[in-house]
Order: C-alpha cells, then structure tokens, then sequence
C-alpha cells in the first residue's frame, strides 16, 4: 500500500498540529526532514528540514509495522498549530511522492491490516460524533472491542456445539441413526438466550447512539414554543399569542444530563382553519405517535387523549397564571417547574436506556437476526443439517465482525469519518 499522510488534529489554529504518516517507508521520509529517529515510540524534538529550509521545530516518533494504529510503519510529526506550517509540510510530502489520505482511510487500513474489526471500526466512527455522556460511554465500549470479545465467546460455543455433532456422526453404528447429545441443544439454547438478549435491547441502543425524540403537544397556544424556546435558552421557535403559529416540526437537540435528545416543537393540535394548518397537524400526529415520549401540555394539564401511550407525561403550563397543586406544571416566563419537567422526561428516558444492548445499528442487528433464524428450530434435527445450521451461525458472526461481506459496507461506514482518521 501507498504512502498517505494527513492531519490528524482538526485544521486551524492551535497549540499542536499532528500530522500523521503511514505506509511502508514512513520512517524514512520524516528522517529525511528531521535526522536519524533511532528508537520506535521515542519522541524526538527535532528541526523539520525542507532541504536547506527551516519549516518548524517539532516532536516526532514512530511506530514500527504491526505495533501502530494501522498496522503499518506510521509517524507522528506534533508541529506547532498554524495551517501554514501543516500546508508547507505537505508540499514537502507530496514532493516526496506521498498522497493526502482520504476520509477514514487510516482506520480502513487499521481493519485490512486486521487491527481492529468492523463493530470495533463502527465503534470509533460513533466515538467521533459523540456528544453526549451516554453516546460515549456506548461508543468506547464498542471501540475497545466488546462486542467483538461477546462474539468471540458465542463462536466457541458453536465451535463446540459443532465438534459434539462431528463426534455423533463419526461414532454412528451404520444401522443405528446417530443420536446428537443433548449437550448440543443445551449450547444453542445458551446462545439463543444472548442473542435474544441482544436483539431485545437493539431498540433502546440504537436510541442511545441516535437519540430520544420527546414530541411535545397540545391545542394551540399552550405554549409548547415557548417551552422549547425556555430550554434552549434562545428562540427556537416563533412565538405569539395568534393560535396556530407553529405548522412544521422544530426540532430541538440537547444534551439531557447525558442522554441525547431531540425535542420536537409541533403544531397546535385543532381543527384546522386552512390547507396548510391541516398539513401541519397531520405531520405533528405522525411524529408524535412514533416518537420514544409524548409530553401533553396545556393549561389544564390535559392529555391529548387521541395520541395518549401508556407512560407518556402530562404537564401544566403557564403555571405562573394558574397555579396548579397536582402532577407536574411549568410556566416559561419564570421557569417554575422547569427541572421537574426535565427530571421527569430523563426519568423516563433512563429506563429506557438503561435496557440498551450493545448492538446499536441495523447491519448488526441483521447479522444476529440471521444467526438467531438457522437455530429457531433445531431441536430434534439430524446430524447433518444441525452440522450446516451452526456452520450458518458461525458465518452471520463473521458478518457481524467483518470477517466476511465487509467490502461494501466499508464505502458506507468511512463517508462519515473525517479525513485523518
Ligand atoms: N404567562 C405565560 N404566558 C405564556 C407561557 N407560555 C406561553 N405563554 C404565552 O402564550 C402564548 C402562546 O404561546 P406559544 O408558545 O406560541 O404556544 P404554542 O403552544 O406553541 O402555540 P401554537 O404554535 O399556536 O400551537 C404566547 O403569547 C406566549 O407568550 C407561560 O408560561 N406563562
């Protein structure tokens, strides 16, 4: 493979710009700019040479083939922060024959050179995006390999359920059907469990990595905008006492004490007065009814009883013009029961969370979908077909880790990393 290099730190303005190196040769492309680098994982401070020209003083180390992020030989140059002194580095570089990585392909080197497997890959990309405490902690789980160490005790399980059926059929008497023992379906039973475990809790993670949406609703002028807006602290949303304002979603992002959370402002829910009010409502009722929580605000402390779920929350609004004395109120000009209103949707959304599997995307979920459909029903089958249903097994795991079938996807997965990485 080529000689890449790239910026491994955000381009701008900073205290430390990494520049990264990999491919076979890398270390003598930096000794050739900054001198003899004698020891690997050594940082040396050194004057980067552009022949006779000084381009900066910087710390450089290098990692030797199979011990670095890919896999291969790679370096690190640390220059000061400045985009002109990366820019005049990679002149340098391109001069020398070495060309700008493209998105994600230090990582997609890292996976062919078997460093890392496609959940520990997908686990990095999430580690990336990560805003909040909840998508992070989710994210180094899968990065640091969890996923891959579950799958890898599921495949000894049917490496062994798979050797228990071989020794059935090698010992069958000619006349008398080999009988698979029972410890066999005990096994499958085992894995059965996990997988169902997993794709149980598939929903709740995806969430997690995705985030929650939380529709807020009610009649018109209940003040579900200015809600929305009291929150975020800024104007979201417009706000005015002319019944009907809102007709499309806002949507409203946040960080709620960890957990992600999207905050849907929707139209006031009424017969509506003309075409495009209509289209409004008919949008706000399908996001609401498919959202992961509905908050029901107004005055009163009604719920919408056309779009009420089991576990959803009630709220009163413009408390500070009618105190309530029961179940939760809130009034957007004081901020009065504010924190209660947000305590009570994370407490709902914690519990959901709190269900969550590791698997959180659909390629993995359909990996172990696949597993779970050949051992639906293999109690009772001959040897042979059992032989080929854990074989089917084995392979869904493969796809699970990328061992099989990753080519395609790899293109999908690396559009969302930065170049660099
Ligand atoms: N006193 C008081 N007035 C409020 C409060 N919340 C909203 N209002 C007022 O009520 C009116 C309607 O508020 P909005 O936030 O636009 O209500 P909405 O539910 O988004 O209305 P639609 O967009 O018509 O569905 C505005 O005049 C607000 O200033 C509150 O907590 N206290």
């Amino acid at each position: 493979m080529d000689l890449i290099y790239a910026e491994a730190t955000p381009s701008g303005r900073g205290g430390v710009s990494v520049v990264r190196i990999s491919g076979e040769g890398a270390k003598s492309v930096a000794e050739r700019m900054a001198g003899p680098l004698p020891k690997a994982r050594h940082a040396y401070l050194r004057e980067i040479l552009d022949g006779d020209d000084l381009l900066d003083r910087a710390l450089v180390m290098w990692f030797e083939a199979g011990r670095s992020f890919t896999g291969e030989e790679v370096v690190e140059i640390h220059l000061h922060g400045a985009p002109v002194i990366v820019r005049r580095l990679g002149q340098v570089l391109r001069a020398q024959g070495l060309r700008m990585a493209e998105a994600g392909e230090f990582t997609r080197r890292a996976f062919l050179h078997g460093k890392m497997d496609l959940s520990e890959v997908e686990g990095l990309g999430d580690l990336l995006a990560a805003e909040t405490e909840s998508q992070r902690l989710a994210a180094l789980r899968m990065s640091h390999g969890e996923l891959a160490r579950k799958a890898d005790g599921w495949r000894s399980l049917l490496i062994r359920a798979s050797a228990l059926v071989e020794s059935s059929v090698d010992f069958a008497d000619e006349d008398v059907p080999e009988k698979v023992p029972d410890e066999v379906f005990g096994l499958l039973d085992e894995f059965k469990a996990e997988l169902d475990f997993q794709i149980g809790g598939y929903a709740a993670a995806e969430r997690v990595r995705n985030g929650f949406e939380v529709a807020i609703i009610g009649p018109p002028n209940a003040g579900k905008s200015s809600l929305i807006n009291r929150i975020a602290r800024r104007e979201v949303a417009l706000v005015s006492d002319i019944a009907g304002t809102t007709r499309d979603i806002i949507e409203l992002r946040l960080d709620l004490r960890g957990l992600a959370v999207t905050l849907l402002d929707t139209a006031g829910l009424r017969d509506a007065r003309d075409e495009l009010e209509s289209r409004g409502i008919d949008r706000a009722r399908h996001r609401a009814e498919a959202a992961d929580l509905r908050l029901h605000l107004s005055p009163h402390g009604k719920a919408d009883s056309s779009l009420w779920q089991d576990g959803d929350l009630v709220v009163a609004s413009k408390a500070d013009l009618h105190p309530h004395v029961d179940g939760l109120s809130v009034s957007s000009v004081t901020g009065t029961g504010l924190d209660q209103v947000l305590d009570g949707i994370f407490d709902i959304l914690s519990q959901k969370a709190a269900g969550a599997a590791l698997i959180s995307r659909e390629r993995q979920l359909n990996a172990l979908l696949a597993a779970r459909a050949v051992i639906e029903d293999v109690h009772g089958l001959e040897a042979e077909l059992l032989a080929e249903a854990i074989r089917q097994a084995a392979a869904s795991l493969d796809h699970l880790l990328g061992r099989i079938g990753a080519e395609d996807y790899l293109e999908v997965i690396f559009t969302s990393f930065c170049i660099g990485k």
